[in-house]
């Protein structure tokens, strides 16, 4: 296993973010994580990302305990976090540059380096705007960088905690593709964090539902999708299934469909005292 949860828990004070989670994620896999708001999603992700002690159990990176941050995993936010006095080719390189400056690199470093980005601004369709500023660009493109930023130092993990949240459904629809072309070309561990469970299921090996109060994996489901996903499978009939049933299950462990429930028979009730 690449990553392995052994009965993790995690407390803020009284509130229990994180319980009991045990989770294997294999080399390679793309996994996603979706559930209601709270439920710990981004928590967990960011006890992958050593950003967050545990409370209690073992989180392991190719059996190694997590102790903190580390160049083997790079963590993708919503909001860009781009550098906006530095051009985007300065923003790719500069977590190398300084890497190079702080440890003595040799100029042979620095040069792969180079090389390096200016890969992964032709991989992400970066190229033509190498020289712009952040806000110069669309919020597609920023992310597009901020992407490749986090794939500078090679990690072996990706760690994404809604990345595309902020971006209108046709971008979002393109970055989809794109960070699938980049999975399969960088062959980097992703896990991947969203509220949308068309995209969890669009670019998901397995899709990890969790749910709140206290934070939680309530059930872990195989796509039965083929491994290259093309955009017309979210009509394929297997796709649409899964998708009733991982919004049935997330409304029920949110409460919210007792709530719809309750809001039903209030109707009936109040129809039934004041027929029209
Ligand atoms: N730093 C913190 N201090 C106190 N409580 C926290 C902290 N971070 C998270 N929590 C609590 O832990 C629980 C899980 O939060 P988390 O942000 O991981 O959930 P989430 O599933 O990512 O939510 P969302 O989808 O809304 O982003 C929530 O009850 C939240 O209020």
């Amino acid at each position: 296993m690449k990553i392995e949860c052994k009965n993790v828990w995690k407390y803020f004070g009284q509130t229990t973010a994180l319980q009991d989670v045990s989770l294997g994620i294999a080399d390679n896999e793309f996994i996603t994580l979706v559930g209601a708001s709270g439920c710990g999603k981004s928590t967990l992700l960011r006890t992958l990302a050593g950003l967050e002690t545990h409370s209690k159990g073992d989180v392991l990176v190719e059996g190694k305990a997590i102790t903190g941050p580390g160049q083997d995993r790079a963590m993708v936010f919503q909001h860009y976090s781009l550098y906006p006095w530095l051009r985007v080719s300065e923003n790719i390189r500069f977590c190398r540059q300084l890497g190079a400056q702080t440890h003595n690199r040799s100029s042979a470093d620095v040069e792969a380096a180079s090389g390096r980005a200016d890969a992964l601004l032709r991989l992400m369709g970066l190229t033509a705007s190498a020289q712009a500023y952040p806000n110069q660009l669309s919020g597609g493109m920023q992310q597009r960088v901020a992407i490749a930023r986090a794939l500078m130092g090679k990690p072996q993990i990706l760690l994404m905690d809604e990345p595309f949240g902020a971006l209108d459904a046709q971008t979002r629809e393109v970055m989809h593709d794109l960070i699938l072309h980049v999975h399969r070309l960088e062959r980097t561990t992703i896990v991947f964090v969203t509220h949308d469970v068309e995209e969890a299921i669009y670019l998901g090996h397995r899709v990890v539902l969790m749910a709140p109060r206290p934070g939680r994996i309530d059930s872990i489901y195989d796509v039965p999708l083929p491994a290259r996903r093309e955009q017309d499978m979210k009509l394929a009939p297997e796709f649409l299934r899964l998708k009733r049933q991982l919004l049935d299950r997330i409304r029920e462990t949110s409460g919210m469909k007792t709530d719809l429930d309750q809001l039903q028979r209030l109707t009936q009730v109040a129809e039934e005292r004041n027929p029209v």
